[in-house]
Order: structure tokens, then C-alpha cells, then sequence
């Protein structure tokens, strides 16, 4: 029956893919690579049609002219905070209550809040400014073999969490340290799963990092005036949540400031590093920055080749999807599209990030894409869109800029063998994917002398 009712298709619905194995569905063809399964299904049953993943019936969007559509209807059609409020109960063990709080009646204030500070200019300035001094000291006191390779991600994955920490709760806050690193690590190599449904009591590892995670994230910010102490004024305060519930929600920042920040950083160094044309380029760049630290505050902005440079990083290493859950009573789209009630609709910006027509040879990293084509910049969604839009681009785009520009003014970086690893394919959906399991870009790293 279930079968039946997954895939049989009333009038003016899209066309399902048929599949035998319940509740899973297609999940393991999507996931396992996603690009083929969208664009052979569009190819057999048109742009728009629908699939069951993961025991839901997914309806996928696939022509990016359809898309504005979508990420502009209002709530009352199809929303997100129903999904939104699934994961923080898989993946970041919040109780049903708690979760109802933080996605439902906190959503305006707490929205308001990341606009405030996340996206606000002078807050944006003091982060950025602690993020450029955390990358300065961390560098002073890293130590390198003289001349032997140095692994790239497993070297500076942990730098970049404790920069992002440390501009959200300050430098001196136990967050800011090698075993919340360790924790946040386990916890997010099985997020996945978490998050398409397998229990977390099969990870019991992963429980006991994300709840050390949830002990630290309480302790004082010694930040004035952040964004973490008025999401915890509100919380406890405006929200009436217990300490373990306030914990489960302040958690969920630190997982979402760096789960993609971490691989957009590594990946830029890394890609930036393998092309000679465009490492001179940002190096040029690099020149008009004044002082030994000068790569933080307004300086950033001015530059737009590495800008171009990571913009091209994200198109290529995103695998983000933006999904939404239909309302109860069902919806008709424009073009006649029928959707149930309780259909999730999906958009994966891959599809247009990989499409020749819009991105000429799109396998390729072009440094200077968006230097030489500006407004293909708008083309580019490794950050979703709508509603959902990560509230934190604006700032992390900037630590990205800051970790390679703090890396490159103390480092010249050869990449050895002069390819890449591929990507880790296990996140689609999520956000940014890291490097393949088991392998690292590796580098050999010499200090520069000092500038005059
Ligand atoms: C390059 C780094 C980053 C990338 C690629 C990224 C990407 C994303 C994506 C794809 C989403 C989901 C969008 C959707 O559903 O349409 C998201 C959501 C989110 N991101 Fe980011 N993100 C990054 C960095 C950050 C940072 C630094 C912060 C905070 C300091 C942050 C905070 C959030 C939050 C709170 C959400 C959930 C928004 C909601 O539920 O409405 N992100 N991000």
C-alpha cells in the first residue's frame, strides 16, 4: 500500500520515479551521485518530477527558471521550518519542544538577530577583526617541518574552527581549543546520517562529542554585545529555556559557522595554490595590503580576483539543497505542477552550477571567472536561497578571504604532484564538500621573509 501510494500519480502531478525499496526510495541513487540521477530523470520525465527519499515524497525543480518561484512563495504555501525543525531533533539531539521554541515562535527574533550581527556592518568589522588577530597568533605559533609535505585540511581545518569560535565567543572561551575541535569533528563526520534519519544512539561516539560541545558552549562569551550572548538573553529570558535546552540551541551555531566554513577555507588555499595564473594574481592583490596583518578590516573587500577565486570554489565544491514542505491542503505551481500536501520540493544549485551553458567548461576551476563576468556572480547559490539562505554569508566569505590571505602573506605554498584530491561525496545536501575520505592536499609550506 505504501508503495502504491508513494508512487502513483493523480492528474496534473509530476511523473514519479518508481522504486521498490520502501522508505529508502532513490536515496541511494540521488546520493550517490546526484547530478546523473537529476539530470537522467529530468531527461525521461521532464524538468519538474518527483522521487522518494529517504520515505519522502521528494518533488525535485530542476530547471533553474522555476526556481525564483519556489524560494519566493510564502509560508502559507510551503515552508521550512518544518524540515528545519526535523534536524535540530535528528542531528543536534534537541527534544521536540525545544526545537518547536527555537524554529517556530523564536524564528522573527532569532532571524532578526543573525541580520543584526551577522550581517551588520560594524559587527561584521569586529569579527572579522578577531578572526584576522586568532589567524595571526595561531600562525606565529605553528610549527612546520622545514621541507617535507604538510597536509593541508588536517593542518588547518582545526585553525579555522577556532578562528570562527573565537569571533563568535571570543578568544578566551573553551570553544577556542583543539579537543572542541576533535568533538566538533566526530560530530559532524556522521551528521549526515543524522540527518537522513539513522537514530543517534548508533553513534554513541558522536553523542558524547556533541554533548561536550553543549557543556563548553554555555560558559562565558567574554564577547560583549555578540550574537551568542543575545540569542542566550533571549533563550533564557525571553524564551523561558532551560540551560540544557539553551545549550542544544547554541550548539547548533557552532556546528553551522563551521561545517562548511572549514572546507570553503582549506579548499580555496588549496585551489588557489595548484593554479600559478591566479596565486600571482592574488598575490598583486596581496601587495596593496598595508602593514603585516593587513589582510582583515576594509582591506578585504578590495579584493576581487580572490573574491572571483572563492566564489569559483564554492560553485565547484557546493552540494547544497534547498528544500521545502508543502502545506497541509497542497499547492498548484504556476506552469500546473500539482503538489501534495506534505511533499517536500527540492532545488540542487549544482544543477546550475555545472551547466556548460551558464559556466563554459564548469568541471574546470577558472580563478578569474567572476572577474571577467561579474554578473555571473548572482548565477552561483552555494548559500540556498529564500527563506533558509545562510544567514551567515556575508561574514563567511570574509574568513575565507582572511584565512588566505593570512596564509599566503606568511606562507609561499607549493602543492605537491600538482593535482587535487576529489571531493568527499558523502554531504550531498549539506552545504560544501570536504575532501575524499583518507586522503589530503599536501603542501610544502615556507615561510616568507618579512615585507618592508
Ligand atoms: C562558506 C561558508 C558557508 C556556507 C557555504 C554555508 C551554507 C549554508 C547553506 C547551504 C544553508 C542552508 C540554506 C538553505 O536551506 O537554502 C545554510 C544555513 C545556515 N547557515 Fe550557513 N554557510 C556558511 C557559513 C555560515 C556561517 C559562518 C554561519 C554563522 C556564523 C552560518 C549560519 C547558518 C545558519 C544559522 C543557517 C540556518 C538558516 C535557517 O535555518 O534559516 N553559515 N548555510
Amino acid at each position: 500500500m505504501y508503495i502504491i501510494y508513494q508512487n502513483h500519480r493523480k492528474r496534473n502531478e509530476p511523473a514519479v520515479v518508481f522504486s521498490f525499496i520502501p522508505v529508502l526510495g532513490s536515496a541511494i541513487s540521488f546520493g550517490s551521485d546526484p547530478l546523473h540521477f537529476l539530470r537522467s530523470n529530468t531527461n525521461r520525465l521532464g524538468s519538474t518530477f518527483c522521487a522518494v527519499i529517504a520515505g519522502n515524497r521528494t518533488v525535485f525543480v530542476n530547471d533553474p527558471k522555476d526556481w525564483q518561484e519556489i524560494l519566493r512563495l510564502p509560508k502559507s504555501a510551503m515552508n521550512f521550518d518544518d524540515i528545519g525543525k526535523e534536524v535540530l531533533v535528528s542531528s543536534f539531539y534537541m527534544d521536540s519542544g525545544t526545537a518547536d521554541a527555537v524554529q517556530f515562535e523564536g524564528s522573527k527574533v532569532l532571524h532578526g538577530q543573525f541580520v543584526k550581527y551577522l550581517q551588520g556592518r560594524d559587527s561584521i568589522r569586529s569579527m572579522t577583526s578577531l578572526v584576522r588577530s586568532s589567524f595571526s597568533s595561531q600562525l606565529s605559533q605553528l610549527h612546520l617541518p622545514p621541507s617535507s609535505p604538510v597536509p593541508l585540511f588536517a593542518t588547518f581545518s582545526p585553525l579555522v574552527f577556532k578562528a570562527t569560535m573565537t569571533s563568535l565567543f571570543g578568544p578566551d572561551h573553551p570553544l577556542v581549543s583543539d579537543s572542541a575541535y576533535t568533538n566538533f569533528s566526530t560530530h559532524d563526520s556522521i551528521f549526515p546520517l543524522l540527518a537522513g534519519g539513522a537514530p543517534s544512539f548508533l553513534f554513541p561516539s558522536s553523542s558524547s562529542c556533541s554533548s561536550n560541545l553543549r557543556s563548553q558552549v554555555l560558559e562565558s562569551t567574554g564577547l560583549k554585545g555578540g550574537l551568542m550572548e543575545a540569542r542566550r538573553s533571549y533563550f533564557t529570558s525571553n524564551l523561558g529555556l532551560n540551560p540544557r535546552a539553551t545549550a542544544a540551541a547554541q550548539a547548533v551555531i557552532v556546528w553551522a559557522s563551521s561545517a562548511n566554513t572549514i572546507p570553503s577555507a582549506v579548499w580555496s588555499l588549496a585551489m588557489i595554490s595548484n593554479d600559478p595564473v591566479s596565486l600571482a594574481r592574488v598575490r598583486v592583490e596581496l601587495e596593496g595590503v598595508e602593514g603585516e596583518e593587513g589582510c582583515g578590516g576594509a582591506d578585504v573587500d578590495e579584493m576581487t580576483y580572490l573574491d572571483s577565486c572563492i566564489h569559483e570554489t564554492l560553485r565547484l565544491a557546493s552540494s547544497s539543497l534547498t528544500v521545502r514542505k508543502v502545506n497541509p491542503l497542497g499547492y498548484t505551481l504556476r506552469g500546473g505542477t500539482r503538489l501534495r500536501g506534505g511533499d517536500r520540493v527540492a532545488i540542487f544549485p549544482p544543477l546550475r552550477h555545472m551547466d556548460p551553458l551558464t559556466f563554459p567548461n564548469p568541471k574546470e576551476w577558472v580563478g578569474g571567472r567572476f572577474v571577467d563576468d561579474p554578473a555571473l556572480k548572482s548565477r552561483v547559490m552555494p548559500f540556498g536561497g529564500g527563506a533558509s539562505k545562510c544567514p551567515g554569508r556575508v561574514f563567511a566569505v570574509r574568513e575565507v578571504k582572511v584565512f588566505v590571505a593570512s596564509i599566503l602573506l606568511q606562507f609561499e605554498v607549493t602543492v605537491v604532484g600538482g593535482t587535487l584530491p576529489d571531493f568527499d561525496k558523502t554531504r550531498v545536501g549539506l552545504g560544501i564538500n570536504g575532501i575524499e575520505k583518507g586522503k589530503d592536499v599536501m603542501c610544502i609550506l615556507r615561510r616568507r621573509g618579512k615585507r618592508e
